[in-house]
């Protein structure tokens, strides 16, 4: 078994589109990154890479490099996932919290944990999101950003017969 921490930050900014977790949500303000700065979906991979101990995602996948502009974080979790595949590893299970004052993020969790699972090719059981608020206190509370704390553990892929 491997244990990895994942933890992110992005700025809230107007004209940005709101993605978290592979979802579009609904909200005056979105968060502004290389990528799509879906910061769930970055704290994630970064708990991955540290299970692996293959650094992180801006090793990985460079903020200087044009082919990330813009891209849907989804399609690099799936590039960590064929990282991970090639090893004796799978997913064991992943719980990630996002940190946002608004919007209320519970009503599209479901939809978050869906598609994480899928790329992982994991059962939607094994990805656990929550979201809190910080109290209206900090970057978040004051909503400058919003951040994300993820932790996984890997297991053995021989656990399977288990
Ligand atoms: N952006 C958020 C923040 C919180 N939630 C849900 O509300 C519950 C209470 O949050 P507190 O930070 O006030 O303790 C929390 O447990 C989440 O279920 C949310 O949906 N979206
Ligand atoms: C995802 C990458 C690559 O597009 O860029 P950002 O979206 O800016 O995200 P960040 O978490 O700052 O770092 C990782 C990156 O290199």
């Amino acid at each position: 078994m491997r244990i990895g921490h994942g933890y992110d930050v992005h700025r809230l900014i107007k004209g940005r589109k709101l993605i978290l977790g592979g979802v579009d949500v609904p909200h005056e303000k979105g968060l502004l990154g290389h990528s799509d700065a879906d910061v769930l979906v970055h704290a994630i991979m970064d708990s991955i890479l540290g299970a692996l101990g293959k650094g992180d995602i801006g090793k990985a996948f460079p903020d200087t490099d044009q082919a990330y502009a813009g891209i849907d974080s989804l399609i690099l979790l799936s590039r960590v996932y064929g990282v991970l595949e090639e090893t004796g590893y799978k997913i064991g299970n992943i719980d990630a919290t996002v940190i946002a004052q608004k919007p209320k993020l519970a009503p599209y969790i479901p939809d978050m944990r869906r598609k994480i699972a899928d790329v992982l090719r994991t059962e939607r059981e094994n990805i656990n999101i929550k979201a809190t608020t910080e109290e209206k206190l900090g970057l978040t509370g004051r909503e400058e950003g919003i951040s994300a704390h993820s932790v996984v553990l890997l297991v053995t892929k021989k656990d399977e017969r288990k």
